[in-house]
């Protein structure tokens, strides 16, 4: 389906690299081939020199942009979902090498953040005026993420969602109300507290993907976190908790509790069930730390 690397010549010399990781895999229903065809016809050629590398394998991705921060590419861009987005950009915390977004996942909640448009065309115009700003980047232990991580129920329903062949918002507000029903509530010590909780989310951007704002009022390049904390609640209030998620209100809820700091502490039970940017993960630890580092990711903006 592809060719492994290719690159557009051209007689310019001050042109700068830019490199495109595909993962081809990545959003299911997607036409790769003739978005690497728009790329091929639509980036600005006197501005950019272009490579195309799809991934061979999960964290590929990362290999690649170690690779490209060593030798000082200036630019890569991640086209797939927000796993491609996440395996390139902790490659690249404290480097120069600058993260652009081809999005092409279910959620996309990074690409959305960084207000990059959801049409592989207006996201090429986009990359051929593109200016660099300086995000931050947070860690759940020494897992980075960029977007949000959390355990409880969005943990649980990242696991389920993961193994599930259908993708989308709908697979996954399916997969919720399937799982709301036998939840049972995670067990924690928080900021010296112990919680029945429905879920703790921490957020370094305000959004899971999907618009679905369950950290509304965080900013990317503060140097804080927010953290949403979702006391257990009733069936009947579900629809107005996803309202809220939706139209950037849940902190006001009264099931919410809202924090903000640069580092959180929580112990929940052993092999505790996170997930970071979607991704699932069971830890071989009870204990969670949550810390930041500001200002440390160059994003193509
Ligand atoms: N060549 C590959 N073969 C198998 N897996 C890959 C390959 N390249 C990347 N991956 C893995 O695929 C996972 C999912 O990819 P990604 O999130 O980009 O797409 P997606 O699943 O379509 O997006 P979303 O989760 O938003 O629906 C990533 O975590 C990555 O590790």
């Amino acid at each position: 389906m592809f060719v492994r690397k290719y690159k557009f010549f051209s007689i310019f010399v001050s042109k700068q690299e830019i490199w495109f990781v595909v993962n081809p895999f990545s959003g299911r229903k997607k036409n790769h081939q003739a978005i690497i065809s728009l790329i091929e016809n639509q980036l600005d050629k006197k501005k950019y020199q272009a490579t195309i590398i799809p991934t061979k394998a999960a964290g590929h991705a990362t290999e690649l942009a170690h690779e490209a921060a060593e030798k000082q590419v200036p630019y890569i861009v991640a086209m797939g979902g927000d796993g491609t987005v996440n395996e390139t950009a902790k490659a690249l915390i404290g480097r120069k090498t600058a993260l652009g977004i081809m999005p092409l996942g279910s959620g996309n909640g990074l690409a959305r953040e960084l207000g990059v448009p959801m049409k592989p065309e207006k996201v090429i115009e986009k990359l051929n005026k593109a200016t660099i700003k300086q995000i931050d980047a947070c860690f759940v232990n020494d897992i980075p993420f960029f977007c949000t991580a959390g355990v409880g129920f969005d943990a649980h329903c990242a696991d389920v969602f993961s193994r599930l062949k259908g993708r989308g918002l709908l697979n996954y507000v399916r997969v919720g109300f399937q799982e709301f029903w036998a939840y049972k509530p995670l067990s924690c010590d928080f900021g010296g507290n112990k919680y029945e909780v429905f879920s703790i989310t921490f957020g370094n951007a305000r959004q899971f993907g999907n618009n679905a704002y369950i950290t509304p009022i965080a900013q990317i390049d503060d140097g804080f976190i927010d953290c949403t904390l979702l006391n257990p609640l009733p069936l009947w209030k579900v629809p107005s908790i996803i309202t809220r998620l939706f139209n950037k209100t849940i902190h006001e809820s009264a099931y919410a509790e809202v924090y903000r700091g640069a580092k959180f502490k929580l112990k929940g039970q052993e092999n505790l069930l996170i997930h970071y940017d979607g991704e699932p993960l069971r830890l071989d630890t009870d204990e969670l730390t949550i810390s930041i580092r500001e200002k440390s990711l160059h994003v193509m903006v």
